[in-house]
């Protein structure tokens, strides 16, 4: 009946809320019951004339008891299950944080970013209520009909079996539309997510819809998807009001049989009057709380839906971690290397490289040939590769996450700026850096003069660096690279989509840079690699060759090509644009 030991296991911690929460609704029926009592008993002697003052008295007290008892119950069931939602959220998220921590940068080879932001927010939320109402529900909704059966069959045993045969027929409803409702479910899932989906990309990619004027067309795609997904919703709650009505139906039945029986009984004389009314007030209440848990359905069928996306989560396997430092040399060698993203799809096919310290390296080679699957590998990001790639001579594999992060700062061209200040984003690369420094990398990569002009160091920034150029958002990923200072740098077309001016400060540092360190450049663009010591040529996955400009250029091979065609474009660029002023 949808309990999940596993999960139940896993937040141990919510087991005694659960238990907490099941006694106070339990203390609440008892509490009723006894009132329930003293009333029909007082009607009785009304009825046969025979009550007395004090037994007004004493009923008024018991009422007033039994109403204080329930409320304080409900206030401390309702606590109960905040204490429950807050443990298990605590928990999962945790979970789910130190899992990923352990996947480590390579995570997204085993699952995507939006599976796991999905999981652990929504995912996690969904099982808050689980926990909070429905396991709750679930045990005392077995408890209340077998407390009820213990009390009434004093009274009548009959009548009090009657009640409780027909209670587990709510569960088997329940579970009769369960095989239907799995289905109808799955699709509504399916139509939510595509709606969402879309919708997400419709969003994001609104201004260019708005360019082409697309906008009209993917807003009735979008229409029609909404309309699937309003008759899919529709179906749903249809199938949810008849369970609804069909489970009411039982319990009210039920309930009416009960009070039939008792009438009957009182009839043959077999029940005082009393127990003939506590059998009537009493009938609804075997019901209730079975009927309640019936409400609480969808709720369970989402928390087990959560709970298999979080525990396929925190069930991938885990890389094997390292445990060795870099050493303090810091050269980097690939041999026969080999990578697959798609199993039937290898992108990189035995390459070799080496790229010494103290020297600049280039990877250069067509769109799509691999180049930046190369520096995710030496970023620890795709593991699964086969072959060599040695760190000062360690395998990669047997270094932690740590150490390569200290010794390897990674800058794409779409380096991250977060919201905030100057400051804060450039305190990243160094903690403890001065104001000093601070001003110091800001005035190599030629930013100082303008931020003089903003606030200075506690400029702000929007997310992403929106309210800088993309020259100067790429020169202060630089400026906090360099506060990194670290003994290896890889630049992923560092300079790509910039104005001149800014790749021209860029390539000036990494030049530099390269004096003592480790720097491996990939570019697309070969005038920016004319200088690096070693040009690996990477085509179709291998290394077609290597050398410095001269050498590939006499040898005439792959590189030479590519050189000969940039050249040419270039050319005609500067060409057109002298006619264009020229006119
Ligand atoms: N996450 C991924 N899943 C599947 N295939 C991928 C993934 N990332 C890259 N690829 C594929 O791997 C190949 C190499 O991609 P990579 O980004 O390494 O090329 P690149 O040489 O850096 O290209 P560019 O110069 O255009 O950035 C491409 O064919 C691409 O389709």
């Amino acid at each position: 009946m949808m309990i999940n030991k596993r999960l139940i296991g896993v937040v141990d911690e919510s087991r005694k809320y659960i238990t907490g929460n099941v006694l106070v609704q339990w203390f609440s029926l008892l509490a009723n019951v006894v009132m329930i009592f003293s009333v029909t008993n007082l009607l009785q002697e009304l009825y046969l004339d025979k009550a007395l003052p004090q037994t007004f008295m004493l009923v008024a007290v018991i009422i007033a008891a039994a109403v204080l008892i329930r409320f304080a119950c409900t206030a401390a069931a309702a606590r109960m299950g905040y204490l429950s939602s807050r443990a298990v959220k605590k928990t999962l998220r945790e979970l789910i944080y130190r899992k990923l921590l352990r996947l480590g940068a390579s995570y997204r080879e085993q699952v995507s970013t939006s599976e796991v932001v999905q999981v652990s927010v929504e995912g996690v939320d969904q099982l808050e209520t689980y926990f909070g109402s429905y396991l709750p529900q679930f045990f005392y909704s077995m408890l209340a009909p077998l407390t009820l059966f213990f009390v009434l069959s004093f009274v009548n045993l009959p009548a009090a079996l009657v009640l409780l045969i027909c209670v587990p027929l709510i569960p088997v409803s329940i579970a009769a539309v369960q095989t239907f409702a799995k289905k109808l479910l799955a699709k509504y899932w399916g139509q939510y997510t595509t709606l969402g989906d879309t919708f997400l990309e419709n969003l994001q990619g609104l201004t260019t819809l708005k360019i082409y004027q697309a906008d009209a067309y993917k807003s009735s795609e979008m229409n029609r998807e909404a309309e699937h997904f309003r008759k899919i919703t529709m179906k749903v709650l249809t199938m949810q009001l008849n369970s609804i009505t069909i489970m009411d139906l039982i319990a009210y039945g039920g309930a009416a049989l009960g009070m039939v029986m008792a009438v009957t009984q009182y009839r043959a004389g077999n029940i005082t009057l009393a127990g003939c009314l506590t059998i009537i007030l009493l009938s609804a209440d075997f019901f209730i709380p079975m009927r309640q848990l019936g409400s609480f359905f969808h709720i369970a069928m989402n928390g087990m839906a959560a709970s298999d996306k979080i525990f396929h989560l925190l069930d991938l396997p885990e890389p094997e971690q390292g445990t060795a430092a870099v050493p303090n040399r810091y050269d980097i060698r690939c041999s026969d290397l080999s990578y697959s993203y798609e199993e039937e799809r290898e992108i990189l096919h035995g390459a070799d490289f080496h790229f010494p310290q103290g020297s600049f390296s280039a990877l250069v080679g067509e769109s799509g040939c691999g180049k930046s699957t190369v520096a995710s590998i030496l970023m620890g990001r795709n593991k699964k590769y086969s072959g060599s790639v040695t760190l000062g001579g360690v395998e990669l594999q047997n270094l932690t996450e740590e150490s390569l992060m200290r010794n390897v700062t990674y800058i794409s061209h779409s380096s991250y700026l977060f919201k905030g200040t100057v400051r804060e984003n450039l305190l990243m690369g160094k903690p403890d850096a001065s104001d000093g420094e601070l001003w110091q990398v800001l005035g190599q990569m030629k930013l100082a003069d303008f931020l003089r002009e903003e606030q200075g160091l506690d400029t702000l920034l929007m997310e992403k660096g929106a309210n800088l150029s993309g020259g100067q958002c790429q020169r202060l990923a630089l400026a906090r690279a360099l506060l990194h200072d670290s003994p290896v740098y890889i630049f992923d077309e560092a300079t790509s989509n910039i104005d001149v001016e800014s790749e021209n400060h860029i390539m000036d540092q990494i030049r530099t840079l390269a004096a003592g360190r480790t720097v491996l450049l990939i570019s697309h663009r070969l005038a920016n690699v004319v200088e690096a010591d070693t040009i690996y040529v990477l085509d179709n996955g291998t290394v077609a060759e290597h050398g410095n400009h001269e050498e590939l250029l006499t040898a005439g091979g792959v590189y030479a090509k590519l050189w000969e065609t940039q050249q040419a474009l270039e050319h005609y660029g500067k060409q057109e644009a002298e006619h264009e002023k020229a006119e």
